[in-house]
């Protein structure tokens, strides 16, 4: 495979999907960049990311099938990544929000993946929680529990810190997509 594989992960309300997001609008345009739409089995009209919804019936499944390359189950939803191995050997570099959890069972399917850590204080966590306000206050504290879940380890890991204004961070992440710098 030529292409290359971004994964992103860290805590919920991080700020993940905001960075991708904002990355995805600078990069709109350029073939070159695939920002991945996952299927989760969360009704769309929740708000937050434009995902593909998926019934827990089918995604078990689509899963039990081998559709997904990668999959994982959180917060009480199934979330899992469409194929994209054409992608890649079309020399795309592909982008997803990822858990933590599965950065190992990439790196064993799919060899080098860069992975970009995004983390932020848990004092920030819980603000942009409680200011986005797609979650339950009981659903806000469970996903707070979830914060120290460890990071993705192991090389070619990215560590971003979250904390400096929306803007600036969108910029600096997109260069690392880009490949500016250099990329482990
Ligand atoms: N750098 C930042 N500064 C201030 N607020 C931010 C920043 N990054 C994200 N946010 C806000 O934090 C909230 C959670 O962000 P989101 O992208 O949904 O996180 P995640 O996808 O990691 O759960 C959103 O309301 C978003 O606007
Ligand atoms: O195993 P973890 O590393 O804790 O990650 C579990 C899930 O949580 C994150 O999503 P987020 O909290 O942003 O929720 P959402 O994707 O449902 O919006 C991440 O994108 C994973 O889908």
């Amino acid at each position: 495979m030529t292409g290359r594989l971004v994964l992103v992960a860290g805590p919920s309300g991080v700020g993940k999907d905001s960075l991708l997001d904002g990355a995805k609008e600078a990069l709109a345009g350029d073939s070159g960049y695939l920002f991945l739409r996952r299927y989760i089995t969360r009704p769309a009209e929740a708000g937050g990311e434009d995902h593909n919804e998926i019934s827990e019936t089918a995604f078990e499944e689509r899963r039990a099938a081998g559709d997904f390359p990668l999959w994982w189950d959180a917060h009480g939803l199934r979330y899992g990544l469409p194929d994209f191995s054409g992608e890649l050997m079309a020399g795309r570099t592909v982008i997803a929000n990822v858990s933590r959890g599965v950065i190992g069972d990439a790196r064993r399917k799919f060899g080098a993946v860069t992975a970009i850590h995004v983390t932020a204080p848990a004092d920030k966590l819980r603000q942009r929680l409680l200011e986005r306000g797609r979650e339950t206050e009981a659903e806000i504290e469970r996903r707070l529990a979830r914060a120290a879940a460890p990071g993705p380890g192991g090389s070619g890991v990215i560590e971003f810190s979250n904390e400096g204004p929306l803007d600036a961070e969108i910029e600096r992440f997109t260069a690392i997509i880009r490949g500016e710098g250099g990329l482990p």
